[in-house]
């Protein structure tokens, strides 16, 4: 590695989860990044001439040194996030999905026909989930075209990654006729949409991606998934869905296609590598073979399961069978724009799970025994496993990896982190960091090694 490579380096504390259920604390690490954000090496006092290197960096002014509150993480990864409900979050969480969907997501929804009501939601949404550290996010849009591609440019105009999806929903007899598309034009527009963000300037490194999103079962005809189907073939995209989220959708597909969503993606050519199931609550034996066969992934959304699910998530199961499994914050199905929230959700919801709720059964009958997740593991599903799922070198600080990085302080202004170090073992620290970590505590931001992010400028 010579001087010239190196565009910055990073020297000081780091945490991250190479290996599910395990992490891996570096107490001052030097990791160099080279002119296209991508991490060139990440070493330690351990290797030779870590000492030189530092002082050639720093007369260089190549050097950022974090102090003893501040740790290098990597960035969040949000596999399933609503942009344009955003400014519905905390709203009408007491209604099942489908009063939900019809009350209060499509009405918000439709208004983005309006262009220029899109573009504030949409910097509002990105600003906010940047600034709580998510480093790339997978978007579902509305069905317009023109809004849809203003929610790419805003990505790529804040240095976030996105994955966008501009969302189809063709089937009149569960759409409202305000929020519909005709399937022939609903498919070209897709087209057009993922020519248009391919396309956009800026774009050459492919910080925004398109993705085919069918909303889910019920608002698609089946000429609609077969042709969503041939449009992932033809340009390789991402899918993002919702999968088997609910009694009621799961009934849907069960009492109209006589089989599992899994079973309905995968005939329609939508099950592939780089598809993205928010939710899968109610999978069966031969959907999560079908998923690890293609290699397709899961958005695990915690807090938003436990208003619409009717069901607690087999999140255990899904880690233990080695499925791709992620994090998803599923705004505004939930309310909160952080995926540390989500982590903390994740294990919540699995510890709820184990133990069971009815107290008038005895306690060995009352939950599902060795059900529960730990911190780890769910830092691990926001980080490495939403990489894995976005087929994207992100989450983990080694070689080629992008620089997608965090800097976290545990004494950034009003904060609610209390790090004792004396008492605290870096485990704890990291554990502390998961379930206490606020905005105020995210205070810088790297995206493909930018920083987009800076709250102490
Ligand atoms: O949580 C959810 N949010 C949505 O917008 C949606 N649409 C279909 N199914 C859904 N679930």
């Amino acid at each position: 590695m010579t001087l010239n490579q190196v565009q910055f380096a990073v020297l000081g504390q780091l945490f991250h989860t190479p290996v599910k259920g395990d992490f891996e604390y570096l107490p001052q690490a030097l990791v160099c990044i080279d002119n296209l954000g991508n991490i060139l090496s990440v070493t330690t006092d351990d290797d030779s001439g870590f000492d030189a290197n530092i002082q050639q960096l720093e007369q260089a002014g190549k050097l950022t040194r974090l102090t003893d509150s501040q740790y290098l993480m990597p960035g969040m990864v949000d596999l399933h996030v609503h942009a344009p409900q955003w400014p519905q979050a905390g709203k009408g969480l007491d209604l099942p999905l489908y009063d939900w969907l019809q009350d209060y997501t499509f009405p918000l929804e439709a208004k983005f026909a309006d262009n220029s009501f899109a573009q504030p939601m949409y910097r509002s949404a990105v600003e906010t989930l940047l600034a709580n550290g998510t480093t790339s996010a997978v978007y579902f849009a509305t069905i317009h075209n023109e809004a849809s591609v203003t929610l790419a440019k805003t990505c790529l105009e804040l240095g976030q990654r996105g994955f966008v999806g501009k969302i189809n929903m063709d089937d009149a007899s569960q759409c409202p006729d305000y929020y519909l598309e005709d399937t022939v034009q609903g498919l070209a527009d897709t087209e057009q949409f993922i020519q248009d963000v391919l396309a956009l300037p800026g774009n050459e490194q492919r910080l925004v991606s398109p993705v085919v999103t069918p909303r889910f079962v019920p608002s698609c005809t089946p000429q609609m998934l077969k042709g969503l189907g041939e449009l992932t073939t033809k340009y390789k995209c991402h899918v993002q869905t919702h999968c088997s989220e609910s009694d009621w959708a799961r009934d849907y597909s069960l009492e109209h296609y006589g089989k599992s969503d899994v079973a309905i993606y995968q005939e329609m050519g939508l099950l592939t590598r780089k598809t993205i199931l928010a939710h899968s609550i109610f999978l069966s034996d031969d959907d999560c073979e079908a998923i690890k066969a293609t290699g397709a992934s899961i958005a695990h959304c915690p807090l938003s399961n436990m208003y619409f699910a009717n069901a607690a998530m087999k999140t255990r199961e899904i880690l233990d069978k080695d499925l791709h499994v992620g994090l998803g914050t599923d705004i505004s199905g939930a309310p909160v724009p952080s995926v540390f929230h989500t982590c903390l959700d994740a294990v919540n919801h699995s510890r709820v799970r184990e133990d069971g709720t009815n107290t008038h059964l005895p306690a060995p009958e009352r939950g599902e025994a060795g059900s529960r997740i730990s911190f780890l593991e769910s830092y691990w599903m926001a980080t490495v496993g939403g990489g894995l799922a976005i087929d994207t070198k992100v989450g983990l600080f080694a070689p080629e990896y992008a620089f997608d990085a965090l800097i976290i302080d545990t004494q950034a202004p009003d904060s609610d982190l209390f790090v004792i170090p004396e008492l605290d073992t870096p485990r704890d620290r990291l554990e502390k960091i998961i379930a206490l970590n606020r905005r105020t505590n995210v205070r810088k931001v790297y995206v493909q090694g930018k920083q987009v992010i800076n709250k102490d400028a």
